[in-house]
């Protein structure tokens, strides 16, 4: 590891020491003095004796691969809450691990000593990606105060502008912190200058750490215990409580996250949700450490896990106030739902699977109430269900999670967004002319004679990148029909620019392209913003003459004949050759945009074994027949189940 020099003067001895020898510094015998609270003192520690003006609750923002993460690992460490062990502690889910990537906020309690007194700290790791900005607002909504973290190297990304926003209107104190100023290129003074002309940060207040290293990580904490607030809640009131996220357990049932704003919760008490009205025995509390540690009650002002027997996945409803059933209070103000922006028809790959995919689907979206559920029917694929999604990064997570985590295999249709559509006004509703539709599933498209007029979804879009890279990133805005509505400099070597653009245009691989055009340097967010008329067109695909909805999609009609060629070359090139002739066509309103034909071909797969090996023939049929199984019958033409989704990637 290279050090940044410019680091140096401000590492005391004992730190430098620690850093030197590579232990770490949480680890030093002083430290733990004073600032870990005594692990013997801690078992002892009952949490809802601590008062509420010790208590602090926050979350930590940032852009993707800041270090939100391993700054939580830090600090968990510090507060002698775990002892060392993996790293990314709070990225529990397998698919976390395996993509590096934060999706689910996770909370843990930590103990803190600060003048003597034990000051109890609630933390929320959060993910940086935009599909999951939902998390993000859900967590803020339980703090008090955020860690803004900022890469001392990369600067202020288009998630640190959206992430600063998002704690500004929820009226939160923010600290902001520079991470990673161990590494060679780090800037320090840049990326405070950015703070300060893009958000009016003052400088002084601009904490400096590296989170991998364990430098300036006590001045967080010190900080999270001086300047953010205590929770504003009414422990001699009635129980309130904020069900602010759950998760499904095979043995408890539905398990709810609950941040507890009025009066207190006991094992045994009988409670009750606004929203479905339903009573409840109080069977479990826990604090979240960040492992479940049993706890007796919860008080005003705490965040903890309640496990009440909720047998249905459903019951569990994100953003219920919890109450005792013996007092009627005012519920809390909840959620505003988010919008889903992609959606993706979802089957099991044979019938018999339907049941076991629907338990997937209902419990998975207890851990995710950020995805919608429809049932839905495809002529091809038979019974499944329309999904509404945050982003594709988010449709591949729950996909990914369903396979890990229930084991199931679902075929996933081309995603698409939701457009509105005005019909033409028919003889019998001449006086209703404004007869308008939603559609986000290209088999609902109606026929090009029937429409007035067709509406796209648009996004706000903000890129921040070195300006070296403006020349390539305005010709892909413009290639994806974006307009620019600002251009401003963040310093002298970086630009922040609006675009509108059209939804469906970033959706699928606009963030990876921008990615690559700009050598990973520039960052991308957006925003929901209304529909605008446009041209679109339904543009099909035929497998021998037979039209199939589940790969066919909605496009505007610059871009028909382009995304129809790219699709029927990626189809020719997924679709394993079979014993029939398949030609693979694209078509918009009966004309064909483009055309490929996949030769007939008869693979024996036995054809190199001669003579009698029996039980060798009998093993390569037996592959040959597993191997179909993951295909899907189309018409009559076999389809590798990721086909669906695959095709639209470039
Ligand atoms: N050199 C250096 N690397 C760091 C520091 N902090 C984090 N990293 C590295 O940066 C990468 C991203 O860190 P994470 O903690 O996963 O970042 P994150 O913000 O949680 O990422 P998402 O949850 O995906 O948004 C990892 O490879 C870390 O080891 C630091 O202080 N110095």
């Amino acid at each position: 590891m290279r050090i940044n020099k410019n680091i140096l003067p401000i590492l005391n001895t004992v730190k430098y020491a620690a850093l030197k020898k590579d232990i770490p510094l949480w680890s030093t015998a002083s430290f733990k003095r004073h600032y870990c609270v005594n692990a013997d003192a801690d078992s002892s520690i009952n949490f809802s004796d601590i008062p509420i003006e010790r208590i602090r609750n926050f979350s930590i923002i940032a852009h993707v691969d800041h270090g939100k993460s391993t700054l939580a690992d830090r600090l968990l460490e510090l507060t002698g809450t775990i002892k060392g062990g993996p790293s990314q502690i709070l990225d529990k889910l397998q698919v976390e691990r395996e993509r590096g990537i934060t999706v689910k906020a996770q909370s843990a309690s930590l103990l803190y000593k600060h003048n003597g007194e034990i000051y109890l700290l609630n933390l929320i790791d959060t993910p940086g990606h935009v599909d999951f900005s939902n998390e993000v607002q859900r967590s803020l909504s339980v703090c008090q105060g955020v860690i803004l973290l900022v890469d001392s190297n990369d600067g202020v990304q288009a998630q640190t502008v959206a992430n600063f926003y998002l704690a500004f209107v929820n009226d939160l104190v923010i600290i902001p912190v520079l991470n990673k100023i161990d590494l060679k290129n780090a800037d320090p003074q840049r990326v405070t200058n950015e703070l300060k002309s893009l958000f009016d940060i003052n400088p002084a207040d601009v904490l400096k750490i590296s989170a991998k290293l364990g430098i300036g990580v006590e001045s967080v904490l010190e900080s999270v215990v001086t300047k953010l607030p205590s929770p504003k809640v009414d422990r001699s009131a009635n129980l309130r409580a904020l069900l602010f996220d759950s998760m499904y357990d095979k043995y408890r049932g539905a398990l709810s996250l609950i941040y507890v704003q009025d009066g207190c919760v006991s094992l045994g008490d009988s409670i009750a949700t606004f929203h479905n009205k339903k009573v409840y025995e109080v069977k479990s509390l826990s604090v979240l450490r960040p492992d479940e540690v049993p706890v007796k009650k919860l008080v005003a002002g705490q965040i903890g896990l309640v496990g009440c027997n909720m047998r249905s996945p459903k019951e569990a409803y994100v953003g219920d106030t919890i109450h005792h059933t013996d007092c009627t209070v005012e519920p809390l103000e909840g959620f505003k739902s988010s919008r889903p922006m992609v959606f993706a028809g979802v089957y099991p790959t044979d019938q018999s699977q339907h049941i076991n995919l629907r338990n997937a689907i209902e419990k998975l979206t207890l851990n995710d109430s950020a995805v919608t559920v429809d049932l839905d029917t495809s002529p091809a694929l038979g019974q499944g269900w329309r999904l509404g999604f945050l982003g594709l990064l988010h449709l591949e997570v729950f996909t990914q999670r369903l396979t890990q985590e229930y084991s199931a295999e679902p075929i996933i249709t081309a995603p698409s967004v939701t457009y509105k559509i005005r019909l033409k006004p028919t003889k019998q509703n001449v006086k209703d002319k404004s007869e308008v539709m939603f559609v986000n599933n290209p088999a609902h498209f109606p026929e090009q004679n029937r429409i007035e007029q067709t509406f796209e979804p648009m996004v706000i879009g903000t890129i921040v990148t070195p300006d070296k890279y403006l020349g390539p990133i305005m010709s892909l805005c413009m290639e994806r029909r974006g307009v620019q509505r600002t251009a401003n400099n963040i310093d002298n070597s970086r630009v922040i620019l609006q675009y509108d653009l059209p939804l469906c245009e970033i959706v699928l691989d606009f963030h990876d392209t921008l990615k690559t055009i700009s050598s990973g340097y520039a960052s991308f967010d957006y925003e929901n913003n209304d529909y605008i008329e446009s041209n679109l067109v339904k543009l099909g695909i035929l497998l021998n003459g037979t039209l199939v909805d589940e790969l066919s999609h909605i496009v505007h009609v610059t871009k028909a004949r382009t995304i129809g060629r790219q699709m029927v070359l990626k189809l020719k090139e997924m679709i394993p050759r079979q014993m029939i002739h398949i030609a693979i066509q694209a078509v918009v309103n009966g004309k064909v945009m483009a055309r490929e034909d996949l030769k007939a071909y008869r693979k024996d797969v036995t054809a190199k074994l001669y003579g009698g090996d029996v039980t060798r023939r009998m093993k390569l049929l037996a592959q040959q027949a597993a191997g179909k199984k993951k295909m899907r019958m189309v018409a009559n033409v076999s389809i590798p189940k990721e086909t669906f989704i695959e095709v639209l990637k470039k």
